[in-house]
């Protein structure tokens, strides 16, 4: 049997993405020893009920001792704390990621409290659903999927190229980009939408009562996809928009500009310009799909992808 890529690997949150991790590392061997890193005793005593880990630790410092490698898996705002507590753990050489959802934070965040000879390579996989937890992952949840990789100017290209190893094992097509850049494109095409669901959802549980039962008695249609992504993990949220506030604005502006647009176009009845708008929304859906075997493949839903070419 081959060696594993890393000896020790050290997940510290071990919710929906670190669970996931865990599990699609066991899979394919990836790590000699996996330890994780949760709050409270008993989550630690959880951790390894699910046999996730082999060690639990609710001491930062106490996980990460002799790992290779380190990934944070917590919501964004937590991840200055805690890496200032594992700093006095980290052994030389070790390398330090996280999955988090935004990219400049974490750099601002993390790098700081990085001791001489700890190697940063963030990380984002382009990979989840609405539910959190270590109950809620899932090996296959990478597989065919983007994970962005956002390394500083001069990061140690051997620590690169296995944190890249790691993902594409796990089945995903690593990139790599500028962490400002990240952070734009992920306020259009994830932030954004979560905000608007977040929105409408609200704004129909707004309404007047009788209205409201209609609203869930009829969801079987569109409203139900904007009710799945409202489902998400409030905290988790929360910390992506406090932490990616200046891409969100922008993008928000521009969104309130077309809406604003389209809400002309209705009131006017101007109906060349509503549908030369859905038709070009349309063409762009048709590219997603095309685009689909590192985007739109579900495996909890392995025929929608059939279904929609
Ligand atoms: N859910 C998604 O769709 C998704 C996708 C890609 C990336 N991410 C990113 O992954 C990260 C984790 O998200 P998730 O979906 O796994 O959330 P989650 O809520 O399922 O898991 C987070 C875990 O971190 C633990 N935690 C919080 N603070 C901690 C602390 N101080 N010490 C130790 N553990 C702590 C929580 O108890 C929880 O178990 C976030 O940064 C998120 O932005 C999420
Ligand atoms: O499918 C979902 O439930 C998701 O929202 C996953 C999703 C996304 O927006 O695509 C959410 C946040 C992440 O940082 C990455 C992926």
């Amino acid at each position: 049997m081959n060696r594993p890529l890393f000896d020790k690997v050290t997940l510290i949150g071990v919710g929906l993405i670190g669970s996931s991790l865990a599990r699609a590392m066991h899979r394919h061997g990836l790590a000699g020893e996996i330890a994780g890193c949760a709050r409270t005793e008993e989550s630690c005593a959880h951790l390894l009920e699910l046999e996730l880990c082999d060690t639990a630790h609710s001491d930062p410092a106490e996980a990460v001792q002799d790992a290779d490698l380190v990934i944070l898996c917590v919501p964004v705002s937590a991840n200055a704390a805690l890496a200032e507590a594992m700093a006095p753990g980290l052994k030389r050489g070790a390398i330090v990621s996280d999955v988090g959802s935004v990219k400049q934070s974490v750099i601002r965040d993390v790098d700081p409290f990085l001791p001489e000879g700890v190697h940063f390579i963030p990380g984002h996989p382009i990979a989840g659903t609405e539910h959190s937890g270590p109950e809620a992952g899932f090996a296959e949840l990478f597989e065919n999927r983007y994970v962005i990789l956002t390394p500083p100017p001069g990061s140690d290209e051997e620590a690169l190229e296995k944190v890249a190893q790691l993902w594409r094992t796990c089945g995903s097509t690593v990139e790599i980009m500028e962490p400002g850049h990240h952070d734009k494109v992920l306020a259009i095409t994830s932030h954004l939408p979560h905000l608007i669901a977040y929105t409408i959802v609200g704004t129909a549980a707004n309404l007047e009562e009788s209205e409201r039962r209609e609203v869930v008695k009829y969801s079987a249609s569109g409203f139900r996809d904007f009710t799945r992504i409202a489902a998400s993990d409030p905290i988790m949220w929360r910390d992506v928009f406090l932490n990616n506030r200046e891409a969100v604005l922008e993008m928000l502006q521009r969104f309130n500009e077309d809406i604003t647009a389209l809400q002309r176009a209705i009131r006017w009845g101007e109906g060349e310009m509503l549908e030369s708008r859905f038709q070009q929304t349309r063409e762009i859906r048709r590219g997603v799909v095309e685009l689909g075997q590192a985007g739109t493949f579900d495996p909890r839903e392995p025929e929608k992808v059939k279904k929609e070419e």
